[in-house]
């Protein structure tokens, strides 16, 4: 597959359907903010304190055909790293959510948005909200594209869970980051916030 990433703050405003699709999901992305941390009290100044347009970005993700689609995964199973992600897809099918230990399909629609939790609003909410394990099988005959739009903070940020007692330590983003490329580096994958866990 390949992933292209852009952070919100180069997009410029030229008209194209990638600036459309920031100009009608940022709003989105600050509403749905707000009635995620309403629940849990949390100051809606928080956010916008720690996350901007240079803390946000778009991935772009094009999965090509694949001769061998039952041996190859086209995204591999993963939490997202952010507060939430907005995906849009296009209508192949791909995507998979892990739920009760098995893989369930996302239908494809691609006039629908899917919203993930990511590990950091499930450290925020003391585990209230769970970021789902996904990833995106591969296709044999047909390619397929997908938006995300990540909705993060700056790597100062400082994630503390809202509840006592805290599941997870307190850490910065940047600190996050900084185990995740470890993980990756040292034991092939993504190990995510159980490292965390008090
Ligand atoms: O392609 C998709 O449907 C999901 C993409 C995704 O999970 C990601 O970019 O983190
Ligand atoms: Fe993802």
């Amino acid at each position: 597959m390949s992933q292209q990433h852009i952070p919100l703050s180069v997009l410029a405003e030229d008209g194209s359907s990638v600036d459309g699709f920031v100009r009608a999901v940022s709003p989105l992305a600050e509403s749905l903010v707000q009635i995620l941390a309403e629940e849990l009290n949390i100051k809606f100044s928080y956010f916008q304190h720690n996350c901007s347009a240079n803390t946000c970005y778009l991935r772009l993700n094009r999965y090509p055909t694949c001769p061998f689609p039952s041996k190859i995964v086209g995204l591999l199973p993963h939490e997202d790293p952010s507060f939430f992600t907005i995906v849009h897809q296009d209508h192949i099918e791909g995507l998979q959510l892990m739920k009760d230990g098995n893989w369930i399909s996302v239908k494809p629609n691609s006039q629908a948005l899917i919203v993930n939790i990511g590990d950091l609003f499930r450290a925020l909410s003391n585990g209230v909200y769970t970021s789902v394990k996904h990833r995106v099988i591969a296709a044999e005959k047909v390619e397929r594209f997908s938006v995300a739009f990540f909705y993060g903070p700056s790597i100062d940020a400082v994630i503390e869970s809202y509840a006592t007692p805290p599941l997870y330590r307190k850490f910065t983003f940047g600190e996050y980051q900084e185990q995740t490329m470890k993980d990756l580096k040292e034991a092939g994958e993504k190990v995510g916030l159980s490292r965390f866990l008090l």
